[in-house]
């Protein structure tokens, strides 16, 4: 495993507001970390300190074992940062606007067309060379903001909220194209979304009010989402599991169990189906993970209230 960045104890303040504070993560290359947190959290202003955009308080960004704050160059040489907003010029064509930024990547010139063609056709973007950016949809957008982050071919790549405003058919070909940029990079991206995260990420840290309050590999499977419901005494597991649309069950003691559903079941179905076998529904919520758990507990309550 290499280790690609390493941030120990970061924090930032704005004014008398601590945007941040004692963060800690780590990256390998091939790993894609999710960086999860409702707005205001402070995502976009870790990803600022770590792209080496805004300066830290405190604490130690490393990338490829150099010092961000003491060898800003060239730690900056092995990274590619794609902000909320990318830095597009609409008047200029995508070849132009990838020129462009070739250059201020100090990419050498007999090294520039080459590296926008590989740029262009990682990123799907092989017949829009011509095109205005203006013209652009938001998906080819990203594309574009994307190209022109690897096209020093970085080590770390860094994306704000990548998918956002993109929709279902753009976000799922983007999901695609990160996994597959992953191969030979690490990449840290930031979202609002845990689907999103879950969908993307091969690990997720949680950033809530600054701080890290979660952070761990996500399983290779998606969960399987399952239910807990607490029936009246007394009744079985057998009772549960028999009844019609449900793949399992589970007693956990006191007459609670958790539930599988069959694949076109639904919580409203489960409920008949114990009404119907006469039996005494008292509770019926979502079965969660983890991550889940500390998601909704955190981010579900604040977004709610
Ligand atoms: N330049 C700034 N000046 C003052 N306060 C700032 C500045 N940038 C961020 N903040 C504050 O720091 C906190 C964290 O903001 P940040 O943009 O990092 O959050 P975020 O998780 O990226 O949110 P969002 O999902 O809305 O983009 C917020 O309270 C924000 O108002």
């Amino acid at each position: 495993m290499e280790t690609l960045v390493r941030v120990t104890d970061l924090s930032r303040r704005f004014g008398s507001h601590l945007a941040l504070s004692g963060v800690n993560l780590c990256l390998e290359r091939g790993e894609v970390l999710g960086l999860l947190g409702p707005n205001g959290a402070g995502k976009t202003t870790c990803l600022r300190l770590l792209g080496g955009m805004l300066a830290p308080d405190g604490g130690r960004i490393e990338i490829q074992g150099i010092d961000l704050a003491r060898r800003p160059l060239e730690a900056k040489r092995h990274l590619g940062y794609l902000p909320e907003r990318p830095p597009l010029y609409p008047e200029l064509r995508v070849d132009e606007y990838l020129t462009f930024c070739a250059r201020l990547h100090r990419l050498p010139r007999r090294r520039i067309g080459e590296a926008i063609e590989e740029a262009k056709h990682r990123c799907g973007l092989e017949d829009a060379g011509r095109r205005l950016i203006a013209k652009l949809s938001k998906g080819f957008r990203q594309r574009l903001g994307i190209a022109q982050a690897i096209l020093h071919k970085p080590a770390l790549l860094i994306l704000d909220e990548p998918t956002e405003g993109l929709d279902p058919f753009q976000m799922r070909e983007l999901r695609g194209l990160i996994r597959e940029l992953a191969h030979d990079c690490g990449i840290i991206l930031s979202s609002h979304l845990l689907p999103e995260v879950q969908a993307v990420c091969d690990r997720v840290a949680i950033l809530y009010q600054g701080q890290i309050r979660f952070d761990d590999y996500l399983p290779a499977e998606q969960p399987v989402y399952g239910w807990r419901i607490r029936l009246g005494p007394p009744s079985s597991v057998a009772q549960v599991a028999d009844l019609p649309g449900v793949a399992g069950a589970l007693a956990l003691g006191d007459d609670r169990y958790r539930v599988m559903l069959a694949d076109d079941a639904t919580s409203a179905d489960l409920a008949r189906v114990i009404l119907l076998a006469g039996l005494e529904l008292r509770e019926l919520i979502p079965d969660r993970s983890d991550l889940e758990r500390v998601f909704f507990d955190l981010i579900g309550v604040e977004e709610a209230a």
